[in-house]
């Protein structure tokens, strides 16, 4: 355990792993969306070329990018249902979010079909993925480069706790500032939840569409997959306010890692079933495509059960739904849940999440590991976050995160991690 007033400890491998990774990650994506493009269609094996010269650049795609994320910026500042406040700061000050995430999807789910009817070719979208993921990726680089200038004159109670070791291309990674705010728009809650979550369904849907002007109708397995992917977008919107609590917006600053992963990595790399099932369409009978549902309605049950059950004992102990459940006590005053969801495993919402991850990739067959990529990754960034979460409740919550270890020995899946 970290001593009180210590620098944290370097995460990630330190400045030789976040510079390995800023190089990693746009060329793992880069790989992803060529492979799911080319006949093999192969996770390993050498990065297949372009489909055409110049593919990889449209002066189109700087100009659609900025306008999505205006688009999007612009729906985030429009009156809200609510709004949220966040977790106290170091200088016991609360910030305040707009709750209208919901709304934004409906209001652009509504331009989009407005827009279709009205003749717009969304389909085509799917010729500009790979100039689109060039800007994004050029984006991240530039906005992590400002974000960083700017935590230059924030006050040292607005940086993040990681992300301040002095060393520019750890700090550039991971994040300097906390909770960067332009004016009204808090940049790593819109980005988190917004462009990219709501860009990733919305090219799912071009490639529906398109495999629809291709093949006369999309496919089934291009249906779940969207569907499925849909419910939990829509959920994450749905729940808002939940993600004010988790460690990307409580400890992480935001800089590479959560510019690329939420405006890049997220709707290029999390789309990627669909992106195969247009090149390489999969056969699926009703019978197994049943059974794929099943699998994600579980995974979809486990997953809420978990993180509601958290979220409404966080917001009120005493909430009857959860009010008998039984609790360790800590010295910070907070309490552990030790029974229901969170007396399985200590991560019941990553298992239900990874039970999702599973059903999103078999629609797409057996015979290709490229749709399982999502599966692969996200094994080892919960495991991974799991070891982060870990560390950090132990530090909060001492002797008390111990007991609930000792009560509670499994981390993700039980009897067996
Ligand atoms: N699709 C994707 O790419 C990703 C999805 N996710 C999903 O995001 C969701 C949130 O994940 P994440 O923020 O990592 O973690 P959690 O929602 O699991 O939150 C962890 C925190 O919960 C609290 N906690 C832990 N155990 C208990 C307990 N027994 N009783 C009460 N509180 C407890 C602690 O915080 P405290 O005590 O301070 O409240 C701990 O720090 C998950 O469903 C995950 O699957 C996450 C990453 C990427
Ligand atoms: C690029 C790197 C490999 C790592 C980047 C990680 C990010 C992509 C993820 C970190 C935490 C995330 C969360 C979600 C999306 C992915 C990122 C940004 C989330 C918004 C997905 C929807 C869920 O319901 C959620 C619980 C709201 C998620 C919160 C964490």
């Amino acid at each position: 355990m970290a001593p009180q007033g210590s620098p944290a400890p370097l995460e990630f491998g330190g400045p030789l792993g976040a510079a390995a990774l800023m190089l990693l990650l746009p060329a793992t994506m880069f790989h992803l969306l060529l492979a799911a493009r080319s006949g093999p269609a192969r996770l390993l094996g050498l990065p297949a070329p372009p489909p055409a010269p110049g593919a990889l650049w449209s002066p189109a795609a700087p100009l659609l990018w900025l306008s999505w994320l205006g688009l999007q910026a612009a729906f985030y500042l429009l009156p809200a249902r609510k709004v949220a406040e966040g977790q106290e700061l170091k200088d016991k000050s609360r910030l305040r979010y707009p709750i209208n995430g919901f709304q934004a999807l409906v209001l652009t789910a509504l331009l989009v079909g407005l827009g279709v009817c009205a003749g717009l070719p969304l389909g085509m979208l799917t010729d500009m993925l790979l100039p689109l993921a060039a800007v994004a990726t050029l984006a991240a680089f530039l906005f992590s480069l400002l974000l960083y200038l700017k935590a230059l004159l924030a006050p040292a109670s607005a940086l993040a706790p990681g992300g301040n070791s002095g060393n520019p291309i750890y700090d550039f990674f991971l994040g300097r500032e906390l909770n960067p705010r332009l004016g009204s728009l808090d940049c790593k809650y819109f980005c988190e939840l917004r462009p990219g979550l709501i860009g990733w369904v919305l090219i799912n849907l071009a490639l529906l569409v398109q495999e629809a002007e291709l093949r006369g109708s999309p496919s089934l397995a291009m249906w779940l997959v969207n569907g499925f992917q849909l419910l939990y977008v829509g959920d994450a919107l749905w729940h808002e306010e939940a993600i004010l609590t988790t460690m990307d917006i409580t400890h992480d600053g935001f800089g590479f890692m959560l510019a690329f992963g939420d405006l890049a990595w997220v709707p290029f790399t999390y789309s990627l079933q669909a992106q195969f099932l247009l090149y390489h369409p999969q056969p699926l009978e009703l019978p197994v495509a049943s059974v794929i549902c099943l699998i994600n309605a579980v995974g979809y049950y486990i997953f809420r059960g978990a993180n509601s059950q958290k979220n409404t004992f966080r917001k009120n102990p005493s909430d009857p739904r959860v009010a008998g459940l039984e609790t360790i006590s800590t010295a910070t005053g907070r309490q552990l849940l030790v029974s229901g969801w969170w007396g399985m495993v200590r991560h019941p919402n990553y298992l239900g999440d990874l039970i999702m991850a599973l059903a999103w990739s078999l629609p797409c067959g057996v015979s290709h590991l490229l749709p399982y990529f999502y599966l692969l990754y996200f094994t080892a960034l919960l495991v991974h976050r799991e070891a982060r979460d870990e560390q950090q409740c132990l530090r909060k919550y001492g002797l008390a995160w111990r007991e609930y270890c000792r009560r509670v020995p499994y981390r993700i899946v039980p009897y067996v991690y």
